[in-house]
């Protein structure tokens, strides 16, 4: 499980291999100046050992990530103010990997005072250069690494950003895929079971739509798809969502939204559809199911009466909306 988020997550990866990274990187050093008799370097790099091996362990077996994160960007911090005090500049060199972790691990204009501040700091210690030569080369290649950093992070968080959001997309039609549709639902049901809110799910089903594909053609069959997209999306509030459940199959999800309120929004759809939709000259209709969540519900089960009213649409001959009564009981 860890193994695999070491694989899959950025934050946990950087958490989990900084502080190994660290903890293998101080450890000899630690070991070194006890050998040597240097009992102040040897207690700091040791107490910087065991909090980096708190942390890492914490964050492995599953402890909250943010904080970890902040845990450890502030003993790497401490740690290294502390050392460059004692060991002069040998001590300052471990402010490049510091600063990496502020990019890595801390919102963008987070890190971007925290390096500023460290590099104050580093400048303003006394002990840590021997002239100011040395320091102001510490100051140049410390800003470069900031830079870097900061165009790695940035670049990285939209890229991240970007795969969610097309991981979330049905590319035929741009509306919100199915598993887009989970997370909202799960958003829509807890608004429900906490604070009363109703929410209401409409299930769309284009009537016939094999008949529109073998008839015109499979690039007809996708025009018809995404029309119906647009059309559905300029009938939908600020709050609505849309989602392509998968073939000509969509869902709705209609949020503050009671029983009666959902029958009249279903009904004015249908009537929009079928006299606006049309592919290769014909009309195109749709078979609409609605119910609203229920008290106790799960959320597949309130889509499976959702998509029963559907195919009971169908069933008393489509181009109509049966919504789930039933609902009323919550
Ligand atoms: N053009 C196009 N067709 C699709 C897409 N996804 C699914 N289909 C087609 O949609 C058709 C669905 O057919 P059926 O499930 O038999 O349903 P139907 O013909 O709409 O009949 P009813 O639903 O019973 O009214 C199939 O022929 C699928 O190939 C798509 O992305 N584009």
């Amino acid at each position: 499980m860890s193994l695999q988020r070491l694989r899959n997550e950025l934050q946990f990866s950087v958490v989990v291999l900084f502080c190994a990274a660290g903890l293998l990187g101080v450890l000899p050093f630690a070991v070194y100046r006890l050998v040597q008799g240097d009992a102040d370097a040897a207690l700091l790099d040791g107490a910087i050992v065991i909090a980096l091996g708190g942390v890492g362990l914490y964050a492995w077996r599953g402890g909250d990530l943010e904080r970890a994160s902040l845990f450890l960007v502030t003993v790497a911090t401490i740690g290294l103010l502390l050392i460059a005090r004692v060991l002069d500049l040998a001590g300052a060199l471990w402010s490049y990997p510091v600063i990496a972790s502020y990019f890595l691990l801390l919102r963008w204009s987070r890190a971007l005072v925290a390096a500023s501040t460290l590099m104050l700091l580093m400048m303003l210690e006394p002990h840590a250069f021997d002239s100011m030569a040395h320091r102001l080369m510490y100051l140049a290649s410390a800003a470069v690494t900031s830079v870097i950093a900061y165009v790695f992070a940035r670049r990285t968080q939209l890229q991240r950003d970007q795969l969610e959001a097309l991981a979330a997309r049905d590319p035929l039609t741009g509306v919100a895929n199915r598993r887009a549709m989970d997370k909202e639902l799960r958003i829509a049901a807890e608004a429900f079971h906490r604070h009363r809110v109703p929410a209401a799910l409409v299930v769309m089903d284009l009537d016939h739509f094999k008949a529109i594909n073998d008839a015109l053609g499979h690039d007809a069959g996708d025009d018809a798809l995404v029309e119906f997209a647009r059309l559905v999306q300029s009938y939908c509030r600020v709050g609505d969502r849309l989602f392509r459940f998968g073939g000509e199959e969509f869902v709705l999800l209609l949020a503050g939204t009671g029983v009666n309120d959902l029958q009249a929004f279903a009904e004015s759809l249908c009537a929009a559809v079928s006299t606006r939709l049309r592919a290769g000259g014909r009309a195109v209709t749709v078979s609409i199911g609605g119910a609203v969540l229920r008290k106790g519900e799960s959320n597949a089960e309130w889509l499976a009466r959702a998509d029963a009213a559907m195919y009971e649409a169908k069933r008393r001959g489509r181009d109509r909306v049966v919504v789930d009564r039933e609902t009323a009981a919550g």
